[in-house]
């Protein structure tokens, strides 16, 4: 057995996300998000699910943070629900919402663990949805104020925000496939979106600069790596395509101050440009603290015309994937984090996301997710192969503190580290859970 030490101060951790845990959808005034409205349309999410109850974390924060403490995380990575703070998205501030997030963010400081709050992911009020949501820049502004409400409150007490949770999700799958809320299928109307959560998060951090708050700031996109099959230039350019569509696309404005012109091209072809004003670009170029990376899956990809949207097929390698199907690819994780650096300069990473979907269920007790176990461990080698090579790597929270609302796949994908019965909401530890304890625990990985 090899014990591969991390580094000092390496933080662990785990994360959630609002809509996912929360439940108590209409309690204490929280107003309806477009999650809400999305769930309750019958034929969008499996089965029928919806987060009205979700893990009822909102009334179960001392059982939550309970289970962290267990754990012996470092950070915890939660999000505010936005229509809990703003019901109606902006105006009457909504105290009780507020004072939810005050008791948790208490019980994790009295805990030693250090938030790590993602101020949007995904649950926009519905009332600023009915405005046109992200596809009005009038938003942008709302966020802004939203986020500011929550400087001026949590100053001090949260150190360490993300703007934006996956601006990719957001945008091309929301907004263009129309997969998640509110399920628009426009692409001029997701490239514009796209444009405005960067300019809400560039916004933000200023925002965040002029109130002159302590800690960090960054924002949160997930990252895919697909490779090409051949060194045929076909193959490499729809690689790149791939890439570039969850990659560049948001990471060269956040770091170069532009949107990637073979991405450009491509997105003209298929009749649709992004709408940028003079001021946009150095507004989203505002350097940030950290870059967070959402990392689970990736491919070796082959040209093929008129495929998908790009012109680009994955390969089937025969790899094993994971429950929710997706290709179990650890080596990407090592390559995109090397080309990251490369590409982007020596950026402060945290990984805010990399779990792995496996539908293990409660038997004698107990969660033999062995699967999950071994997802971790070979993605934890390249995580540690890529700090050895250099890369900045500040610390790692795996998707998921406990099984929730996996969005259109409802509760049939399970990607938490503690099972819960949906149905008693009993959260019951998973092998893997132990397992990440001790790495936690001894700063290792043994392999
Ligand atoms: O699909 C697994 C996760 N991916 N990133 C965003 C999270 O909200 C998802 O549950
Ligand atoms: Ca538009």
């Amino acid at each position: 057995m090899q014990k591969l030490i991390f580094p000092e101060h390496f933080q662990w951790g785990t994360a959630t996300a609002s809509y996912q845990i929360e439940g108590a959808w209409n309690a204490d005034g929280r107003g309806l998000s477009i999650w809400d409205v999305f769930s309750h349309t019958p034929g969008k999410v499996k089965n029928g699910d919806t987060g009205d109850v979700a893990c009822d974390s909102y009334h179960r924060i001392d059982e939550d943070v309970a289970l962290l403490q267990k754990l012996g995380v470092k950070v915890y990575r939660f999000s505010v629900a936005w229509p809990r703070i703003y019901p109606e998205g902006t105006g009457t501030l909504n105290k009780p919402g507020l004072d939810y997030y005050h008791r948790l963010v208490d019980a994790l400081l009295a805990a030693d663990i250090e938030p790590f709050c993602t101020l949007y992911h995904w649950d926009l009020p519905q009332a600023l949805q009915e405005k046109g949501g992200w596809d009005n820049r009038e938003t942008i502004d709302h966020f802004v104020h939203y986020a500011e409400t929550l400087f001026q409150q949590f100053n001090g007490k949260i150190k360490n925000w993300i703007t934006i949770n996956e601006p990719w999700c957001v945008s091309i799958l929301s907004n263009y496939l129309g997969a998640h809320a509110p399920g628009n299928q426009d692409l001029q109307m997701a490239l514009d979106i796209g444009h405005h959560l960067l300019l809400a998060h560039g916004k933000t951090v200023q925002r965040f600069r002029q109130l002159n708050m302590e800690g960090q700031i960054g924002i949160a996109p997930n990252v895919s790596w697909n490779e090409p099959y051949s060194n045929r230039e076909e193959d490499v350019a729809a690689a790149r395509r791939m890439r570039g569509a969850c990659n560049e696309w948001f990471l060269d404005p956040l770091f170069k101050g532009s949107y990637p012109d073979f991405m450009v091209a491509w997105y003209q072809k298929m009749g649709a440009s992004v709408n940028i004003q003079p001021e946009d670009m150095a507004i989203i170029q505002q350097p940030i603290d950290f870059l967070g990376i959402n990392y689970y899956t990736g491919s070796l990809v082959t040209y093929k015309q008129g495929e998908g949207d790009y012109d680009g097929e994955d390969v089937e390698e025969g790899r094993e994937r994971t429950d929710i199907g997706w290709n179990i690819y650890p080596e990407g994780f090592y390559n995109v984090l090397t080309w990251l650096t490369e590409q982007y300069g020596d950026v402060p990473i945290y990984i805010t996301e990399n779990g792995a979907c496996y539908n293990d269920e409660v038997q004698n007790g107990k969660v033999a997710d062995t699967r999950r176990i071994a997802y971790l461990q070979k993605h934890l080698l390249q995580l540690h192969r890529a700090i050895a090579s250099g890369v900045n790597m500040k610390g790692y929270m795996t998707w998921s503190l406990m099984d929730n609302f996996e969005w259109a796949e409802g509760y049939s994908k399970r990607f938490g580290i503690v099972h819960v019965n949906f149905e008693t909401l009993v959260r019951t530890p998973k092998q893997s859970f132990e397992w990440y304890q001790q790495v936690i625990a001894h700063n290792r990985l043994e392999v």
